[in-house]
Parts: structure tokens; sequence; C-alpha cells
């Protein structure tokens, strides 16, 4: 660790984030088909039973149960209960009828078998007991309560959950306006990809990796392009961008070299709250408020830009948009390498998972080697303290997929 400064230690700069973030966005009906990834503004309740009723649950014929050990025959009511198109008499006792799979089951039975298990001539059906009443039926109400809540508020809606209330009877919702995200890349090195390539230049990486990434966690993209190391540009760009983004995440400029302007930027406003942090890749993160708006201002290198947008903005921008703080699930797994670990930072590797289970991790990690990141499915994360880690030591991995990549 460098001597003279302070390095705010990860966990310390998880509970700042924590506490002083609150929700931004206000509240909108939407379709519940448009639904997947937005954030519900309070508990969705069902406004009906699933089932509705009790149904079949295959092809088969109906009767009252229970039906004991042995021989039994039943006469075949002349009519037949399908999906959609239900029988509404009432099956005789002693009496069985069709029945489709998810079909009400009618008054008069309770109990269905399958159509495998029978034989018969059309006119009634013979099978061997016993069967349980109840048999091969959904009862009304199993899956979900009238009334009942079925998803928390703050809830960020997965595909699943919109056939869950689709169910229920929910076909509106009441969500959190999408968060506004603006994400900017500084430096005057920085070309748009593809284009013309020339000495001195480097694509700009950041730009199109959180911008995706953004849009993956389910918020509205606002990009602001490059901006050139031109302190009086960026600042005009923040003025803007403060205008129309809930948040500002920035790329670059965020160390304390001649040509990082955004770390000076925001110390001009006395707003940089928190700047260095005891972290591997992601030292400079640079944290502060432009004219109300919170801005990350994310180090340069691409892989510490991915790492600390994963590991610091994700749970603030989820607090922002109203979802609350979420902490990445973690494993336990073999480590696949061997590592001697300084203590004082914590560190985050790539890494992927083995067939076998186990963790390895990618050849270098200088951080701007950004293949890695395509190469890795996911972090190792290594704790503040120093640690020997062997072939067979298990370290905590942290899927991509788990922080919403
Ligand atoms: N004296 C010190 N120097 C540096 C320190 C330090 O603590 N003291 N930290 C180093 C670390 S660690 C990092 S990370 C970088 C981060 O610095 P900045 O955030 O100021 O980033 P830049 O200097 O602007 O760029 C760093 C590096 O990344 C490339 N870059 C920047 N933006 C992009 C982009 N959008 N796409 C692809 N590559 C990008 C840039 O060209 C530089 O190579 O500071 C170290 N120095
Ligand atoms: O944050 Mo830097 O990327 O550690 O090299």
């Amino acid at each position: 660790m460098p001597q003279g400064a302070y390095w705010t230690p990860v966990a310390d700069a998880l509970a700042h984030l924590r506490e002083k973030l609150h929700p931004v966005c206000g509240v909108e009906g939407i379709p519940l088909c448009q639904g997947a990834n937005r954030i519900l503004a309070g508990p969705a309740i069902a406004l009906r039973a699933h089932p509705p009723a009790t149904n079949s649950a295959v092809d088969g014929y109906a009767f009252s149960g229970p039906i004991p050990e042995g021989a039994h025959e039943l006469t075949l009511v002349d009519d037949r209960s399908a999906a959609g198109d239900p029988y509404t008499g009432v099956v005789p006792a002693g009496h069985a009828i069709r029945i489709l799979t998810g079909a009400d089951v009618p008054q008069g039975t309770d109990t269905i078998i399958l159509q495998e298990d029978i034989t018969t001539d059309g006119k009634a059906i013979a099978f061997n007991g016993p069967l349980k009443t109840g048999s091969n039926a959904r009862q009304a109400g199993e899956d979900m309560a009238r009334g009942q809540i079925i998803l928390p508020g703050q809830h960020k809606l997965k595909p699943c959950d919109l056939a869950t209330l689709a169910s229920a009877g929910v076909g509106r919702l009441n969500v959190r306006k999408r968060l506004r995200v603006g994400i900017l890349s500084t430096g005057d090195e920085l070309l748009e990809p593809g284009a013309m390539a020339c000495p001195g230049k480097i694509y700009d990486a950041n730009r199109s990796m959180l911008c995706a990434a953004i849009t993956r966690w389910g918020y509205d993209v606002r990009d602001l392009g490059i901006a050139p190391d031109n302190r009086d540009t960026i600042k005009a760009t923040l003025d803007q961008a403060a205008r129309d983004c809930d948040v500002i995440l920035t790329s670059g400029g965020a160390s304390a070299g001649d040509e990082d302007h955004i770390s000076a930027l925001l110390q001009n406003t006395g707003s940089l709250a928190l700047w260095r942090i005891a972290i591997k890749p992601g030292r400079p993160l640079a944290l502060g408020i432009w004219n109300k708006t919170p801005v990350f201002g994310l180090p340069g290198n691409p892989v510490a830009a991915a790492v600390c947008a994963l590991l610091f903005a994700r749970p603030a921008l989820s607090v922002l948009a109203g979802a609350g703080w979420v902490d990445p699930v973690s494993y336990k797994i073999p480590a696949a390498f061997r590592k001697n670990k300084k203590g004082g930072r914590q560190e985050y590797l790539r890494a992927r998972m083995t067939p076998e289970g186990s963790a390895e991790i990618f050849g270098s990690e200088g951080s701007g080697r950004v293949s890695g990141l395509s190469w890795a499915t996911g972090l190792v994360a290594l704790p503040d303290e120093a640690v020997a880690i062997d072939i067979g030591t298990p370290v905590t991995y942290i899927p991509f997929g788990e922080m919403g990549l």
C-alpha cells in the first residue's frame, strides 16, 4: 500500500453508500407485459386465487373418491369437462365423466384417474383402486390465495415473475420510474469503437460495457459520449448530465494525475465523499455529488471500471432505483490456483469455474487486460487481510450472473 494517504476499506465504502443513498425514482403504472426488470413500488397482491377453481392435472376421468383397493366399474356421463369449457352439471354418485387437463372438476367429483389406467367401451370405465380423494386434482387456491402478497415491494421483476402475476389476475403494475443513468468516458486518448485507428489513441472500451450493464440492470441509459481531458468541457458535460440523469457513471480521470479531472472537479465542489478505496483493481474510485446528482468516478482501466461498477455502483444504483441494497450472491469453492496475497486491500480476480467446480483465475492481474473480462465468468474475492491460497483452499466466487450480467 502506498504511504501518505488514507485508503478506505471496501466494507466502509459500501456502508457509506448504503447509509447515504435513498430512492430517487417516482412511481408509474405500466401493463404487465412491460414489467420485466422493473421494480415494484409496493407489494403485489393476488387479485384472484390460483388455480381459481379445482381442476384436473391430467387427461382422464373424474368421479367421487376415495376408491378402495380392487376392481371398479363406473358408468360414464355422456358429456365431458374441458379447459375453457367446463361441465356445469352434477355428476351422480357411481358415475364418472371424461375430463381434460386444466378443466374444472365438475360438481359431484373430486378425484381423477389417468386415461392410461382405465379401459372403456365408451359407456363405462373399468380400473383398479385404490385412489385417494383428490388424486390428480389441483385444488382451488393451492398455489396462491386471493388477497395474498405474492411479491414484496422493491422486488425487481424477473421474466418468471410475470407468469406468477398474470396467473394471479394482475394486468397492471405500479413500478418505479426507470433510473436514468448517465455514462461518460473521459480521456484525450479515446476513440469511438470502429473509428479510424491512429497513433496515441485507443478505443473506448468502458462505455459500451457500462451502457450494456446498465441496460441489463433495467435502467435507462443516457450515453454521454467521450469527453476530452478538458476541465471546462467535462464540467459542462456534468452540468447537463446532472439535469438529465439521476446518477452519473464516469470512467477515467479518477486518479491524481495532471489530467485526472473527475476527481479534481468533485474535490473542488467539496463533495468528494470517498476517493481512494483499499481494493485491487479500482483504487482510485471517486464518489461524489455534482449539483445534487451522485457521481461514480470509476477508474479508467477497464477491469477496474468493471469491478468498481459491479461492487459499488450496482448496489448503489439498486437503492437509487428503489430496489434496495443488493449484495452479490457468492459461493465458496476450492481454488485451482496458488497465490500469496499481501494484507491491506481486497482483491478481485477474474475467474471462472472449472467443470470440476473449482475456481481458476486469469493469467494476468493487469487491470488493462480487458480480454480477461471476456475469459472470466465471475470474480474471486479475496479479503483485506493477507492470505496464502493453495490448490483446494476455499475461496469466494461471485458469478457474473449473480451480479446481473
Ligand atoms: N500516482 C498514482 N497513479 C495511479 C494510481 C495511483 O493510485 N497513484 N492508480 C493507478 C490505478 S490502480 C488506476 S486503475 C489508474 C486509474 O486512473 P484514472 O481513473 O485516472 O484513469 P486514466 O488515467 O484516465 O486511465 C487509466 C488507464 O485506463 C485507460 N482508459 C481510460 N478510459 C478508458 C476507456 N473508456 N476505455 C479503455 N481504456 C480506458 C487509459 O488509457 C489508461 O491507460 O491510475 C493508476 N495510476
Ligand atoms: O484500479 Mo487499478 O485498475 O488497480 O490498476
